[in-house]
């Protein structure tokens, strides 16, 4: 399947599902997502965790069910999250506290207000939650189409792993991967753990 039909085809499966089901979904990956990191010891290693915050007209992951429940059961853990810079397709990153103030960009993305607050470099990230529309049996995966996320992951270190969070399956291949593509290392749907590098 091409990326453009992956892209219209999951926007539409999206689109059927209830609040309830997106809630249901959601709820299922975080508690995959929580046992994984238990499996590997992540979270002994005070992880800096980079996550995408959902665009709720878009039916995304609801990532404030992980979000809270790292405020409240692994205090150890940072939470970065994306500010987008619509003048350059840049993503700048910021912390998210509790008591962080936040603003909606014009895609209806929660983001931090970021007056004095110094930006923190991909540098720093150990975990990264990708969003996404479709991902396939590789780890490939297709978004919105503005490439944010490959420019992105580009700039982080080798080593972080790279999570995507999806309510659906996989598809068996996107075929028109392309060099700047950056596959996941892992994706979470409620269902399973797919792991694509060892
Ligand atoms: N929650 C979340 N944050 C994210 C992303 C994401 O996919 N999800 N992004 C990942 O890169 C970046 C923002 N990218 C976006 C690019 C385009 C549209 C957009 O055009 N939205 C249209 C509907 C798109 C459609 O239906 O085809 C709109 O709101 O009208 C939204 C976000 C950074 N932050
Ligand atoms: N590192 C990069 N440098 C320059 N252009 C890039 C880079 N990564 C992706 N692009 C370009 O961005 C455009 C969109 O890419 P693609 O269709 O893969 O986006 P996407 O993965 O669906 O979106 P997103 O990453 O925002 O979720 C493509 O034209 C691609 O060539």
């Amino acid at each position: 399947m091409d990326k453009v039909t992956a892209r219209q085809q999951f926007l539409a499966k999206r689109k059927t599902l209830s609040a309830n089901d997106v809630k249901r979904r959601s709820e299922l990956i975080a508690r995959r997502f929580f046992d994984f990191l238990k499996k590997h010891g992540l979270a002994d290693k005070s992880p800096t965790i980079h996550t995408f915050l959902p665009i709720k007209r878009q039916n995304e992951v609801d990532t404030w069910l992980i979000i809270r429940h790292i405020w409240s059961e692994y205090t150890n853990l940072r939470i970065i999250v994306p500010v987008t810079d619509i003048s350059t397709n840049a993503l700048r990153h910021y912390n998210l506290h509790p008591q962080t103030a936040l603003v909606e960009n014009r895609w209806g993305i929660s983001e931090p207000v970021t007056d004095s607050q110094a930006s923190v470099s991909p540098a720093d990230f150990d975990i990264v939650l990708v969003p996404l529309l479709a991902f396939d049996e590789q780890g490939n995966r297709v978004g919105y189409g503005g490439g944010f996320y490959d420019r992105f992951l580009a700039d982080c270190r080798p080593d972080c792993r790279k999570i995507g969070l999806s309510l659906f399956d996989p598809i068996k291949q996107i075929e028109d991967t392309e060099q700047t593509d950056v596959p996941l290392d892992i994706c979470i749907t409620p269902d399973r753990v797919w792991l694509f590098s060892q």
